[in-house]
């Protein structure tokens, strides 16, 4: 089977998941030679997810999410039912931030499985957290560049083969774990999904965070106001150029805490061809 077209689609609230997925698409098409060309489907904003998006046999889809509470983000389940793989060959990419990815790697896998994708590789690489300025600070970074180019060529040596595609021995486990949960100091989950940043009086209303909201949630009128889901993506709060949003919320600024403290150390990628 021939591949004409890399297509890549991802959401990425804050940019890691783009910056892998986009190199990784890229090196392919060069290690695949020159007629191959790269499309891009950018499914975080609410006006994209509105599509239908459907692909062929000639594609290869690298498909990237970032990983919430060890798992696919389950925002994103309704949306991602609707794509049809139709016998393309798709390679899922997991972008955690420095905890662990648990789950969501096979899960995205068995997703795009039963929507008629054939899986030929996949990868967890590791972006800055969405709820920190330290937690895998400055990820993807060099060294995780240097990765996604290794990876590339071997997903493009095992394409150029003749083997017939056996199953890839992604990690994870099935069923998969329930989604991961913070704690309060007795070791009691807390429920932190009703949590909504504040504003502070810095804001110029530039109304930025309105057009990077992937839930489109931020008031455009008063945008200290949140009409619909916060899904604490980091994205309204990385994007402010005068640093006006912010969370003050207790149970979620000690679990920012805890993981900024108990997984300071550096992960690694990993990937499966
Ligand atoms: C609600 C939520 C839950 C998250 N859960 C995890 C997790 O379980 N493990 C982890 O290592 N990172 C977790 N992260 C961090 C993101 O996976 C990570 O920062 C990723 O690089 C963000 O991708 P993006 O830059 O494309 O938005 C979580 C982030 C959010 C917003």
């Amino acid at each position: 089977m021939t591949t004409s077209t890399i297509q890549v689609m991802y959401f990425s609230p804050t940019g890691t998941t783009r910056h892998v997925v986009c190199g990784l698409a890229t090196a392919l098409a060069d290690k695949m030679g020159g007629s191959t060309e790269v499309g891009q489907m950018d499914f975080t904003l609410p006006v994209a997810r509105k599509e239908a998006v459907s692909f062929g046999s000639q594609d290869l889809v690298v498909f990237g999410v970032p990983v919430y509470a060890g798992r696919v983000p389950n925002v994103l389940l309704t949306y991602l039912d609707t794509i049809k793989g139709r016998g393309a060959r798709a390679v899922p990419v997991v972008l955690f931030g420095n905890r662990h990815y648990d789950d969501a790697l096979v899960e995205l896998a068995d997703i795009l499985e039963a929507k008629g994708f054939s899986i030929v590789a996949g990868g967890a690489f590791v972006g800055e957290h969405s709820f920190s300025k330290t937690l895998g600070k400055g990820r993807p970074d060099g060294k995780d560049n240097d990765l996604v180019a290794d990876f590339a060529d071997k997903i493009a040596t095992k394409l150029s083969g003749t083997a017939p595609a056996s199953p890839v021995p992604l990690k994870g486990h099935r069923p998969y774990r329930p989604y991961y949960k913070p704690r309060n100091p007795d070791g009691v989950p807390v429920d932190i999904r009703k949590v909504v940043p504040k504003t502070s009086a810095d804001c110029t209303d530039c109304k930025l965070c309105v057009t990077v909201c992937p839930m489109g949630s931020i008031d455009t009128e008063d945008v200290s106001k949140v009409n619909g889901i916060c899904i604490k993506c980091g994205a309204c709060v990385k994007a402010c150029p005068v640093q006006a949003k912010y969370y003050d919320d207790e149970n979620y600024l000690r679990h920012k805490h805890e993981l900024e403290v108990g997984f300071a150390d550096r992960k690694e990628p990993e990937f499966f061809v």
